[in-house]
């Protein structure tokens, strides 16, 4: 049975990987090279709550009360900033999202279905050290050791089922992200290339 792809006209890329194993550096590079759009889940939602508008206000609410905000919400948000980007923008990079393979579903049922998960590989030990560095200048609470260990506890138990949801969709693209930013970069790039 053949589905229909929603969308065609449009690339998605998503992109997975730790706290700290590089995925906005990379993103930012694919912006310039491919005038993709980047598109940050956690940047949508902390834009939506200081712009002070009503669904700000009960995000707000939502994320003080250190609930998950819900699926319908994010996913809209990102949709809206698409819609935004539609005329200019030949594909986009959705960073952050999904977070669990729900979310992924919902994705392709209402946006369209990704061609690409690049998936940002870096090890444990690595990711800490970038973040400790980050954590030196970044003034982020978060960027610290003890919170360190505990978001990528987080991340690994989160992330594998939705890499293994993409895999059997047979899109996934592990990038080794230990080395250099542009030998990083030269990857990403060879898995954009290939989509062509
Ligand atoms: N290949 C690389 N080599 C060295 N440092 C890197 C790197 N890629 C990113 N960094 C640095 C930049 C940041 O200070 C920190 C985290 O990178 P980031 O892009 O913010 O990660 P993420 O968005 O995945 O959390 O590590
Ligand atoms: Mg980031």
């Amino acid at each position: 049975k053949k589905k229909k792809k929603k969308n065609p006209q449009f690339t998605f890329i998503h992109l997975a990987g730790g706290p700290g194993s590089g995925k906005g550096t990379q993103c930012e590079k694919v912006v310039a090279k491919y005038g993709f759009t980047h598109l940050s889940s956690g940047d949508l939602l902390r834009a939506e709550v200081s712009s002070g508008s009503e669904r700000g206000k009960q995000l707000a609410a939502i994320m003080e009360k250190g609930e998950l905000v819900p699926l319908d919400t994010v996913l809209d948000m990102i949709k809206e900033a698409m819609i935004a980007k539609a005329d200019t923008s030949k594909g986009f990079l959705i960073d952050g999202y999904p977070r669990e393979v729900r979310q992924g579903e919902e994705f392709e049922k209402k946006i369209g279905a990704p061609s690409l998960l690049l998936y940002i590989d870096a090890k444990a030990e690595t990711m800490v050290k970038r973040l400790m560095k980050r954590g030196e200048t970044s003034g982020r609470t978060d960027d610290n050791e003890e919170t360190i260990k505990k978001r990528l506890d987080l991340y690994y138990k989160a992330t594998e089922p939705v890499i293994a949801f993409y895999e059997g969709r047979g899109i996934v693209r592990k990038i080794d992200s230990e080395g250099s930013v542009d030998q990083v970069f030269s990857q990403v790039a060879k898995a954009i290339d290939s989509l062509k």
